[in-house]
């Protein structure tokens, strides 16, 4: 079937789509609706090939360039994805299943935000220079990696595309970027934009495929970097085949964040940031919040007024901008969702609202409210990626930061109190790699964003990226005879 999603191929490589219908099939589907809205193939080894040969031809021009001028077409670029936004935020919105109410704010547009921040910054890049013994000195080039591999993950198409492309490009390298194999559609639009903005073909292709696809290209010694936004096991797979190579990793993975409520908290905040870090991307979102902690005095008024508030989130097709709840991105997805909820239900954990899937075509499920969660239970110890809140009950502000910080993983982690100290206490116990006090789950640009502990390595955003993207080279500038002992 041809809809207005289909693109002119499944792939694009140097700077033109191309396809091989050899390659596996890969259907995207309209988690609305549940019908096929574009129909591609996944990455021959003769795709893979065209990509590697272009991007590697590609780089060495690119990286020659000064900062400023790669810098103008990434922010040339910034200027397109904002002039498509509506476009784009409605390819995304068929892609994910994401309401156009988030789609319109937080995909492109912030995109758009990294291509214009790295564009702004790839002019400032130096090195040093340093002064040493007799006179003579070192200075250090900050130099491009190479080829970088990009791998993303469902939930922001778009958005991972960008933070990986603009900094990878800023500082020199170029990109082959494999989108999940669930929302391969709006990366082709990136790279559709990169080339009008005035990047060489090669520079940024993209390649549809499933995991092979990706292992494929991070084990191809032409790569020099491989940065991914997944789940824990695939970065374990992922790093594992990088370090065969000894290739530069980035690793965006999951989490099981906390959100600790003290009593002295603004209720209604509390309340709106437990919401958006949990229903937000009807929960798809790796930095969620999904472990609430509040202490005992808020606790009952907390747990009402989150279930009064969620009668007011609107489910249903995700085009009409008033839907603040959209489908699941995938039946799939909805199964293990229901499965978690099952498993809560069936430990103790009383459920206080939402929990079943709507009757239809389209992936849709409640967002739902538990109550009463226990730190041994399932649905507090594993990553569900959906629209589950658990809500625990704590007494101590040193209780709390010891349950918060018993998990694996260490991606996210917010507290709500009017203490000043208390707050910035609690910021340097998590063991998290990016916290809010009163406030959650906001990602500008200019902010480094990453996990620690399990939740992965590295940092996208902000100035810290930087040095993800590249390498420094000394050199060391004798200036005196040079003498030896015999
Ligand atoms: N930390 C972050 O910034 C961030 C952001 C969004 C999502 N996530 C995480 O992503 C997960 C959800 O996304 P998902 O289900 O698409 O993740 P996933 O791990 O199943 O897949 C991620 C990507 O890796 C690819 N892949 C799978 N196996 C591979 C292999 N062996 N070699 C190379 N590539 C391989 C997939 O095709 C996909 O493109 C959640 O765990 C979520 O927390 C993290």
């Amino acid at each position: 079937m041809t809809t207005a999603f289909q693109p002119a191929g499944s792939h694009f490589i140097n700077g033109a789509y191309v396809d091989d219908t050899a390659g596996e099939k890969l259907e995207v589907i309209y988690p609305h609706t549940g019908e096929v809205i574009a129909t591609l193939h996944a990455a021959t080894p003769a795709i893979i090939e065209q990509a590697l040969a272009s991007a590697k031809a590609a780089q060495k021009a690119w990286g020659a360039l000064s900062g400023t001028e790669r810098g103008r077409v990434l922010r040339k670029a910034a200027d397109l994805l904002r002039e498509r936004n509506r476009a784009l935020s409605e390819i995304e919105t068929h892609d994910t299943g994401k309401p156009m109410s988030e789609t319109l704010i937080a995909d492109a547009a912030s995109g758009a935000d990294a291509l214009e921040y790295f564009g702004g910054l790839a002019g400032t890049l130096t090195g040093e220079h340093i002064p040493v013994a007799g006179g003579d000195f070192v200075y250090t080039r900050r130099e491009p990696l190479g080829v970088c591999v990009g791998i993303g993950a469902w939930n922001y198409p778009i958005q991972i595309a960008s933070w990986k492309a603009a900094p990878a490009l800023a500082c020199g390298n170029a990109m082959i970027f494999k989108p999940s194999e669930m929302t391969p559609l709006t990366a082709l639009k990136l790279a559709e934009i990169l080339i009008e903005a005035g990047a060489p073909a090669g520079l940024f292709n993209v390649v549809q495929g499933y995991g092979a696809v990706g292992a494929a290209l991070i084990t191809d010694p032409r790569v020099d970097k491989v940065s991914l936004t997944g789940s824990v096991p695939t970065g374990r797979k992922v790093y594992a085949a990088a370090a065969e190579g000894m290739r530069h990793v980035t690793m965006e993975l999951g989490g099981k964040s906390p959100i600790v409520v003290f009593d002295d908290a603004d209720l209604e905040s509390a309340v709106s940031a437990a919401i958006n870090g949990n229903f937000y991307s009807t929960g798809q979102i790796c930095s969620n919040g999904t472990r609430v902690f509040v202490q005992e005095g808020l606790y009952d008024k907390f747990v009402a007024r989150v279930a009064e508030r969620m009668d007011n989130a609107k489910i249903g097709d995700p085009m009409d901008e008033a839907t603040t709840i959209g489908p699941m991105v995938s039946a799939r997805q909805r199964e293990i969702v229901e499965g978690y909820i099952a498993k809560g239900v069936e430990e103790g954990a009383r459920l206080v609202k939402g929990g079943k899937s709507l009757d239809g075509a389209g992936f849709y499920i409640e967002p739902t409210l538990f109550a009463d969660v226990t730190d041994e239970m399932t649905i507090a110890r594993e990553e569900i990626f959906g629209p589950v809140m658990s809500v625990l009950k704590f007494a101590s502000e040193e209780e709390a930061l010891t349950r918060a910080n018993a998990t694996e993983f260490g991606l996210a982690a917010g507290v709500f109190t009017a203490d000043l100290t208390r707050a910035h206490r609690m910021a340097a116990g998590f063991e998290a790699g990016t916290c809010y006090i009163n406030a959650y789950n906001l990602t500008p640009v200019e902010a480094p964003f990453g996990g620690s502990k399990m939740s992965g390595v590295g940092r996208e955003n902000s100035k810290a990226a930087i040095a993800h993207y590249s390498q420094v080279k000394s050199v060391y500038v004798g200036m005196n005879p040079t003498e030896a002992p015999f």
